[in-house]
């Protein structure tokens, strides 16, 4: 494994589903934490965030995921967030992310819309310039703050249509949250050319999923893992080759698969569904993208071929331009090349 772990640390990749607030580093929310001291439950203390962030199902996860939320009130703590969530990202070798950011909860604690959409931005342009990583983003709605939440947060991402803004989601808890009710917002979002990807089939069954497809015409889904349970909509899936954005660890640390050995990923894979490999929340999993590479390569079964074909998927699903594709794709082929040329045996 000690050969995968090192080519998949170097390995050029796509992330397509990693949380704007939820990649935030434990230094970050720790300093945060430390601004509202006697008002927050999060911890001022980076040590002390690590056993804080162990949710005991789903909606637990939701409760502290907002409580880090409530820490974050001005836009100069947008800007720095976003700016370091981009160099982490660069730490794992990805060269593209679609970041999922949820401007109605910091809009909600007084950041105005444009002042939130101005330092996403200027993080975006910085990062593209300190590390050449190009950012994207999906504004979601937080489905548990309902059709307010849906209006907010299609209003700021047309009237502000900030330059890196490519796709409409929807997050939060599924259960209780019937997808078809933001039919209407992403039917707009997706007439004004957002591409739509809501999550569905996270913690609840394969019925959120046919709602994100047929109400919200998704093009991808958020976790979708509980497709497995409906034969039809798998093959639908595959048919179709609509991807799930799978996050393995993200699954077990809320609950929604009890252990790794009973994860859906490899019997999804096997049925010929379209999947890319991503971290979702990282530092609330403990965990890191390329960890979540060497994850799904053990569920899988991989070796550096293998891993480089996630990479590839990754990019193959994204909603980068084609030249950016294209470009993405070709270092992933010279990394590949390299990494053999220097004798290693690709049957590793
Ligand atoms: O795994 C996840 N599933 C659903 N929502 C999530 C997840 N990770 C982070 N969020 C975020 O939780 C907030 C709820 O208001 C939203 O911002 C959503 O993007």
């Amino acid at each position: 494994m000690g050969d995968l772990t090192e080519y998949i640390a170097g390995l050029p990749k796509a992330e397509l589903h990693v949380h704007h607030v939820g990649s935030a580093s434990p230094k970050i929310v720790a300093e945060l934490a430390s601004r509202y001291e006697g008002t927050t439950t999060v911890p001022a203390d980076e040590t002390k965030l690590a056993e804080y962030f162990t949710f005991t199902d789903f909606r637990h996860f939701i409760e502290l995921y907002l409580n880090v939320v409530d820490l974050i009130r001005d836009p100069q703590d947008i800007y720095t967030l976003t700016y370091e969530v981009a160099g982490e990202l660069h730490r794992q070798a990805v060269r593209y992310a679609e970041l999922t950011c949820t401007p109605y909860s910091s809009m909600k604690r007084g950041i105005q819309g444009a002042a939130y959409c101005e330092a996403i931005e200027q993080a975006r342009s910085d990062a593209r310039r300190d590390w050449g990583i190009e950012l994207r983003w999906c504004f979601d709605i937080p489905g548990e703050s309902g059709i307010y939440a849906a209006e907010q947060t299609l209003q700021v991402a047309l009237d502000q249509r900030p330059d890196g803004l490519i796709s409409f989601g929807l997050g939060g808890p599924e259960i209780g949250v019937p997808r078809p009710q933001f039919k209407p917002f992403f039917d707009v979002a997706r007439a004004e050319g957002l591409r739509s990807v809501p999550h569905a089939g996270e913690t609840t069954g394969a019925q959120t999923v046919w709602d994100a497809i047929e109400a919200l015409g998704a093009e991808r889904i958020g976790h979708g893992i509980r497709s497995i349970e409906d034969p039809k909509l798998v093959d639908y899936l595959a048919d179709n080759q609509i991807p799930l954005e799978v996050c393995p660890t993200s699954n077990i640390r809320t609950r929604a698969v009890a252990t790794l050995a009973e994860h859906p990923l490899a019997a999804l894979v096997a049925a010929g569904v379209p999947i890319s490999i991503n971290s979702d929340d990282p530092p609330m999993f403990g965990t890191t993208l390329c960890r979540e590479y060497a994850v799904a390569a053990e569920l899988l079964e991989l070796n550096t071929v293998g891993v480089t074909e996630l990479a590839r998927a990754g990019v193959r699903h994204s909603f980068l331009a084609e030249e950016g594709r294209q470009a993405l794709l070709a270092e992933i082929d010279a990394y590949e090349i390299n990494w053999y040329a220097e004798g290693r045996d690709p049957r590793h």
